[in-house]
């Protein structure tokens, strides 16, 4: 009973982000292109018998009520038939509101966990459809493998973009993902492509017209990396990442970002890290 399992909690980037109009419901549609990185929160799960959802590891700024975490394991807890509860614990490492998508991929890896622990036997796509009520990244998350997104996100067409190394910055300053989508200079006609029109070069993400005028300093750090590779704006921001040709790379541009901007090097990975070690787990638990 006391077994602790470990899973990781990856982040996403948007390799391109187009916004092709408004919806009657106020949301946009979208199309992008979704890699995963291997670079994540790791989270432990420890089964219980006390028919609990415990979070052993709240998160600075974030009220339990609100945590995702949390919020995903009550979410599957009316579907369960025993007395099973849930110790959780999280290493938190990547950025929050960076236009990573930590809080969605955390959903996800509690749904995608506790669906094996509580023994529920959800097929995906009900996880995935249950997720996108939590946040619009939810569903790539659980599904786990690199896509071609449309809708709010949750249409998903497989795809194989390259993988490869990516330096990761965050600029000092926080985003409201509502307040992008409000904005009045958000470009929203971009015209829809098809799933083989996937090439990231001559892409773009639509939200870093709004952001770079609103915030100076994103504007200055794309600038920046612009000069020595291919840079571009993940999600509503504010993370930017510059695709490198070698790990090497990534890390010698790295070494040359002003001191008070966050960053790591990590590979972009086309399944989530969380589904390879999803396997291990249903070994473990036989
Ligand atoms: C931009 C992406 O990161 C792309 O991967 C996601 O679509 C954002 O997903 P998210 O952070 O989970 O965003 P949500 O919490 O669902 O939405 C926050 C707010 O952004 C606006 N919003 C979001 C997604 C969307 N397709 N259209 C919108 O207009 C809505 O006003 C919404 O109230
Ligand atoms: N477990 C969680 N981890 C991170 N943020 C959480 C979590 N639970 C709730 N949140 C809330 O969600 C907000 C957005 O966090 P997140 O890191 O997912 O943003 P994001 O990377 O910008 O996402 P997206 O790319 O989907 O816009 C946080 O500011 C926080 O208030």
């Amino acid at each position: 009973m006391n077994t602790t399992y470990t899973l990781p909690s990856p982040a996403k980037l948007n390799l391109f982000l187009h916004v092709n109009g408004r919806r009657p419901d106020g949301y946009h549609e979208l199309q992008t292109l979704f890699q995963f990185l291997d670079y994540s929160d790791t989270i432990s799960l420890t089964l219980t018998d006390d028919n609990k959802i415990t979070l052993a590891t709240p998160i600075d700024g974030v009220a339990e009520a609100d945590n995702l975490i949390v919020r995903a394991a009550k979410m599957l807890e009316p579907l369960k038939s025993n007395n099973l509860g849930i110790n959780i614990a999280i290493n938190k490492v990547l950025p929050m509101g960076g236009g990573l998508g930590g809080g969605s991929s955390n959903a996800a890896t509690i749904l995608l966990a506790l669906n094996e622990l509580w023994q529920l036997k959800l097929p995906l796509e009900k996880l995935a459809e249950l997720g996108l009520s939590l946040g619009a990244d939810v569903p790539i998350f659980v599904r786990g493998f690199a896509a071609f997104a449309e809708g709010v996100g949750e249409q998903l067409v497989p795809a194989e973009p390259a993988e490869c190394w990516y330096l990761v910055s965050k600029p000092e300053v926080h985003i409201s993902t509502q307040e992008v989508f409000q904005s009045d200079d958000l470009p929203r006609n971009t015209k829809k492509i098809s799933a083989f029109e996937l090439n990231t070069d001559h892409r773009q993400n639509d939200c870093e017209v709004v952001v770079t005028k609103h915030y100076p300093e994103v504007a200055k750090l794309l600038a920046t990396l612009l000069e020595y590779a291919p840079s571009r704006m993940t999600g509503t921001g504010a993370c930017i990442f510059t695709a490198c040709t070698s790990e090497q790379e990534a890390c010698d541009i790295q070494a040359q970002l002003p001191n008070n901007i966050e960053s790591f090097v990590a590979k972009g990975v086309n399944q989530s890290p969380t589904h390879s070690a999803l396997e291990t787990l249903r070994k473990n638990l036989g």
